[in-house]
């Protein structure tokens, strides 16, 4: 069928309103499901709701899905190979991002030929469109867990307990008492245990909007889509643990010199735990570092570091004292006879401030 001028106006149009809806449509889905954020989900529904009225009102209907020919077009056998890839959810974003703008152009551009005031609509939504795909593309780029990373100052290393339920619910109860990041720690679990416990802590350290992660095992940490994994120094390799937990984990690594903890910036840990400070009862050592290793870390480390190693809350303040406010502990709230009390005690002297600062 011979394609008349008009006609073409209306077959651009009409490809062009379908690809703007569906772009709005894919940041709609990602503002509601993944981010759980309904003003921006809201905001991209109104755009959509907008397009299709000034699209109802400005243009005739029927012309346009008349001139549709998806079989003819000759645009549906030419794709790049990159528009089948899509390796992160930015990236799906950014590619719904740029089809809604260019788009969004199109039927403006167009439109002019048609109806200058139905243009002037469509120009008023591009430029919405342009704000809300921005404020979307930098919150999917902006990676939550570091920002809480860096407002945490109590860390728990806890074990499975007894039971799931049990475990479950000693995180539920110390997240509310003020515990920042749970680490699951217990080398008595078969790998089973360790992955289930994995899931249902992460999961109910979440639900309060904590951080959950697995000691040694960068493998359980990715499947059981835990915050991060913890290494020590004979462990796995930051960059092997990198290459399984990906980009948007959290990887910590125990450091017990200035040395090891520089090796550790610059391998790509997002923490450290520096120890052991003192001598306590989860774990026994040859040396310990003191709060002298605290004070050289504070002073030229700038990724978060806890303070590890018989901390409780009698010596709490030696640690204060060296400028750090970070801890991490077992024994001090596991062998407590009020471990939520003692988590609430331990987290208020963190929130200390020097008088003069
Ligand atoms: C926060 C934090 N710091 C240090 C350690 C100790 O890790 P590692 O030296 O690997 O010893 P194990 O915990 O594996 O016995 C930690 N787990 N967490
Ligand atoms: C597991 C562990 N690692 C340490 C290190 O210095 O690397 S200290 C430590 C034990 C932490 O438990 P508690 O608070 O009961 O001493
Ligand atoms: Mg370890």
């Amino acid at each position: 069928m011979p394609i008349l001028p008009g006609q073409a106006t209306y077959r651009i149009l009409d490809a062009s309103i379908n690809r703007a809806t569906e772009g709005l449509r894919t940041l709609e889905e990602y503002a509601r499901f993944a981010q759980d954020d309904a003003a921006a989900s809201g905001c991209f529904k109104s755009l959509r709701h907008d397009l299709t009225t000034a699209v109802g009102d400005g243009l005739d209907r029927q012309r346009l899905i008349q001139s549709r020919d998806t079989p003819g077009d000759v645009g549906t056998e030419i794709r790049e190979s990159t528009e089948y890839k899509r390796s992160s959810s930015q990236q799906v974003i950014a590619a719904a991002a740029a089809r809604i703008a260019q788009s969004l152009r199109v039927i403006e551009e167009y439109g002019k030929t048609i109806d200058a005031r139905f243009a002037a609509q469509i120009e008023q939504i591009r430029y919405r469109a342009y704000q809300a795909c921005a404020t979307l593309e930098l919150a999917a780029f902006t990676n939550t867990r570091v920002t809480q990373l860096a407002e945490a100052k109590l860390y728990l290393l806890i074990d499975g307990g007894e039971s799931e339920t049990q475990f479950t619910a000693s995180i539920e109860q110390l997240a509310k008492a003020g515990v920042d990041i749970f680490q699951l720690r217990d080398h008595s679990l078969d790998d089973r245990t360790l992955y289930e416990r994995a899931c249902v802590g992460a999961a109910a350290a979440r639900k309060h909007g904590r951080l959950f992660i697995v000691n040694d095992r960068a493998d359980i940490a990715a499947a059981a889509d835990a915050d991060g994994v913890h290494v020590g120094q004979e462990e796995l390799p930051a960059a092997a643990a990198r290459a399984i937990i990906g980009d948007r984990r959290l990887l910590g690594i125990s450091t017990h010199s200035i040395q090891q903890a520089k090796e550790a910036v610059d391998d790509g840990a997002d923490y450290i735990g520096c120890g052991p400070v003192f001598a306590g009862r989860t774990k026994q050592f040859d040396a310990y570092v003191g709060p002298a290793f605290l004070q050289q870390v504070t002073q030229s480390i700038s990724i978060p570091a806890f303070a590890i190693g018989g901390i409780d809350q009698s010596n709490v303040s030696e640690i204060i004292a060296a400028g750090c406010d970070r801890i991490a502990v077992t024994g001090a709230i596991r062998d407590a006879e009020d471990p939520v009390h003692a988590a609430k005690k331990l987290k208020q002297s963190l929130r200390w401030e020097e008088p003069n600062r």
